[in-house]
């Protein structure tokens, strides 16, 4: 039995008051026991978000991390630092960062594996463009990026990750991919790890993410292969990322 998770990715966005309202909305009892939540705030509002989380269900994640564990790198933050904050959760891979900031496979695979190193569990982010799709190479891209991460960890190390499903299309553009869509890749994704390994393939969370909001979380998160949802914009929000926590019940 998977235990649903949902991420709220605040990206570049965020506020002491943010932090502070999310700790209030989430002291409210009303979650689902069997859910799983994490924030990842920008890094500056981490240690206040440990606080103002403290007597809450949310846990603490990270959007990034330097896959060194220390030295003369200027602006960037490791995995041991995120650690000793109370970080679970690092993003990794997100389309924006493989984008904008020129993360390749390679890149992705350090960052999950500094993760794994320092503890805290990946959410190893993949997904095609529109260009892509339209292609008919949504399945390709998905499983290289999916492959070439888990294929040389061991399996102690795959019980660790999360995958989050992300068409780069439906990020934050309001045109969410249908259920039958996104179920069609997390389908492809596990059929593809359980050939590695059946039994970590029927463990392994799989989330959507791309303009989720609490109007359409219900049906995406019925669908039997997603476990749980990567919230961008519907996660700035407490009270509309609260509800979509409780659509995941
Ligand atoms: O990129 C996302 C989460 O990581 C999705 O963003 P939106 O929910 O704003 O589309």
């Amino acid at each position: 039995m998977r235990t649903p998770l949902i991420a709220g990715n605040w990206k570049m966005n965020g506020s002491t008051a943010l932090v502070e309202a999310f700790g209030k909305v989430f002291s409210q009892p009303g979650l689902p026991a069997n859910v799983d939540v994490t924030i990842h705030p920008p890094f500056p509002y981490l240690e206040a978000a440990r606080r103002a989380f403290a007597d809450t269900r949310l846990t603490l994640g990270a959007q990034t991390l330097n896959p060194l564990h220390s030295g003369a790198h200027t602006g960037e933050v490791s995995g041991g630092m995120l650690k000793e904050l109370g970080v679970e959760y690092v993003l990794i891979g997100h389309s924006e960062r493989r984008e904008l900031y020129r993360e390749s496979d390679g890149h992705v695979y350090d960052r999950v594996l500094a993760a794994l190193n320092a503890d805290i569990k990946p959410i190893l982010c993949v997904g095609e463009t529109l260009e892509e799709r339209d292609a008919g190479r949504t399945m390709d891209v998905v499983l290289r990026q999916v492959g070439c991460v888990m294929a040389p960890l061991d399996p102690v190390q795959r019980a660790q990750l999360v995958v989050a499903y992300e068409p780069v299309w439906a990020i934050g553009t309001g045109r969410t991919a249908t259920p039958e869509q996104a179920q069609e890749v997390m389908a492809g994704i596990r059929h593809h790890q359980a050939g590695y390994d059946e039994e970590l393939a029927q463990q392994l969370r799989l989330l959507y993410g791309g303009s989720m909001n609490a109007k359409n979380a219900a049906e995406l998160l019925a669908q039997p292969d997603i476990d749980g949802g990567l919230v961008g914009g519907a996660s700035l929000k407490a009270e509309d990322f609260y509800a979509i926590c409780q659509s995941a019940g």
